[in-house]
């Protein structure tokens, strides 16, 4: 499923454009910027996520016989186009984010430089990969932000759009926070823990709860999770459990790992209730985990309930990422190669939040040298140095009176966007899924509280170098030019 060729994984359009360009000789080096323009869900940041895929997509690029006799069948594209489609493979250079990274609005995620045919065929497969598991990355760590550092587990196969983005979406779930997953595809491709308890129907089918906690005890006695609100949770399921953990107690076989799953009904009540039968029984360490259509909000409130649950099993609204079903980002033409020299190209809006950044850019990361807290984003031009042993000024390239000058010493700089093909070679090894995991968790800690909360984050600054701010105007002032003198 996810290592097959998808080459043909584009939209229509872009091998139409691509032949427009293969007629009329046009195969200048362009730069496109991947960026998006909102956080999703509300959120102060995104995680970026997807490089990996990306990377696997750009490297198997190449049309099939299959595939150029397919598109052959569509009576629109030539032979001499089809022929260069035969020969068709990536020679062109990528730059991108790591995963796992902390990222904001505007600035790019991936920038691919290459002949203008090559880089139009990917902005579709580009775009897919990165706004999906951005998406749910970002979804993650939010969730997981909710939990407060208690395990969150991933359970949405099930609800998930489709195979790949149930699998995908695991994936990223798991670079957002989560321990592991109940798919157990995505377990076994990602080297990343496969996790769960049972279901209703293990318990409906045998005669009645106990004999049904009892089997499933003896036959996984190292990690005993039972779901206890099959019939009534506090009256039977918590009962029932408990007396099956009396029995381990006394065969001298208590689990290392242990406790209950609720799955419906008030889990602050029924949570602080089961934790005292549990307590009173002497099973303290009995872990109460919850699931029930939960997503960050409703397990920041459950905390601040007192609910007494310490693991939790988030399906839909994580996989799904309900609240906010896309990530939206975008891949804008920053610039054209003429002669040898990169020439800006803006894309105008009335809006002036969606104008593009034009060049060939590179994002820098701000940090405050007392905390290692994130100050800023900077994108610049690459040909741009910056010192970090002079002041640095700062401002906001839409509200550009809201400015600060770092001082040497009290900040430094890191540049983010890394090389990840040169000239068509891969020259980026990606970690593997739980080293990305690990370095999310860095990546979250570098954000002040006020942009991690849940509602109404304080937003990071994405600002423009001086250079490309001037450059951005100056464009800006030439097509307003030629507009009036249309
Ligand atoms: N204490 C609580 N505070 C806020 N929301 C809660 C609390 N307890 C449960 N919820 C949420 O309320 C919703 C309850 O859903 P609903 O009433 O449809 O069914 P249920 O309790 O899961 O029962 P069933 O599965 O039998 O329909 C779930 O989203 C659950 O996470
Ligand atoms: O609520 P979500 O966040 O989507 O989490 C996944 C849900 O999937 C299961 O329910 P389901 O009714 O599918 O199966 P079950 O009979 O095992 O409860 C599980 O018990 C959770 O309630
Ligand atoms: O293992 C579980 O408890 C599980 C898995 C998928 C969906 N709901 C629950």
């Amino acid at each position: 499923m996810i290592k097959e060729n998808l080459t043909l994984l584009t939209d229509f359009y872009e091998l139409t454009m691509m032949q427009g360009y293969y007629k009329n000789n046009r195969n200048d080096r362009v730069v496109f910027d991947v960026f998006y323009r909102t956080n999703p869900s509300g959120s102060g940041y995104a995680i970026c996520a997807g490089l990996d895929l990306v990377i696997q997509y750009i490297k198997e690029l190449h049309f099939t016989y299959e595939d150029i006799s397919y598109l052959r069948s569509l009576n629109i594209f030539d032979e001499d186009f089809l022929d260069y489609l035969a020969g068709f493979h990536f020679t062109g250079d990528v730059y991108a984010i790591p995963e796992g990274t902390v990222v904001f609005p505007m600035e790019p995620l991936v920038k691919v430089i290459a002949p203008i045919m090559e880089a139009q065929l990917i902005e579709t497969a580009i775009l897919n990969i990165i706004n999906h598991q951005s998406l749910i990355a970002t979804k993650a760590s939010r969730v997981c932000y909710a939990a407060r550092g208690e395990a969150v587990m991933e359970f949405g196969l099930r609800r998930a759009q489709g195979p790949d983005a149930g699998t995908l979406g695991a994936r990223a779930a798991v670079i957002g926070g989560c321990v592991g997953t109940s798919n157990v595809l995505c377990a076994k491709e990602f080297g990343v823990p496969a996790l769960g308890t049972h279901a209703h129907s293990w318990i409906m089918s045998f005669e009645n709860e106990l004999t049904a906690f009892r089997t499933y005890a003896e036959l996984y006695p190292s990690n005993t999770t039972l779901l206890v609100d099959t019939y009534d949770t506090l009256r039977s399921g918590v009962p029932h459990a408990i007396q099956v953990f009396k029995e381990l107690r006394d065969a001298g076989k208590m689990p290392a790992k242990y406790g209950i799953r609720l799955d419906s009904g008030d889990l602050a009540y029924l949570s602080k209730k089961s934790r005292q039968m549990l307590d009173d029984a002497g099973f303290i360490d009995a872990g109460i985990c919850a699931s029930s259509d939960l997503d960050e909000y409703l397990i920041d409130s459950l905390k601040s309930q007192g609910a007494a649950i310490d693991s939790w099993g988030v399906g839909t609204n994580l996989i799904t990422s309900k609240d906010c079903p896309a990530f939206g980002g975008v891949y804008k033409l920053a610039a054209i190669e003429q002669n040898g020299t990169f020439i800006p190209k803006i894309k105008l809006s009335e809006n002036q939040w969606k104008i593009t950044n034009p060049g060939n850019k590179t994002i820098y990361r701000i940090y405050e040298t007392d905390t290692g807290k994130i100050k800023a984003d900077l994108i610049a031009l690459v040909e741009e140095t910056f010192d970090e042993s002079k002041p640095l000024l700062i401002f906001d390239p839409i509200s550009t009176w809201k400015k600060t000058t770092l001082k040497p010493g009290k900040y430094k700089m890191k540049e983010i966007l890394l090389p990840v093909f040169r000239n068509g070679t891969c020259v980026y090894e990606s970690p593997t899924v739980l080293e990305i995991k690990a370095y999310c968790q860095e990546q979250l800690a570098t954000l002040w509280d006020e942009t991690r909360r849940l509602i109404n984050p304080q937003e990071v600054y994405v600002d423009l170098s001086k250079v490309l701010f001037d450059l951005k105007n100056e464009i800006l002032d030439t097509v307003n030019s030629q507009k009036e003198s249309d």
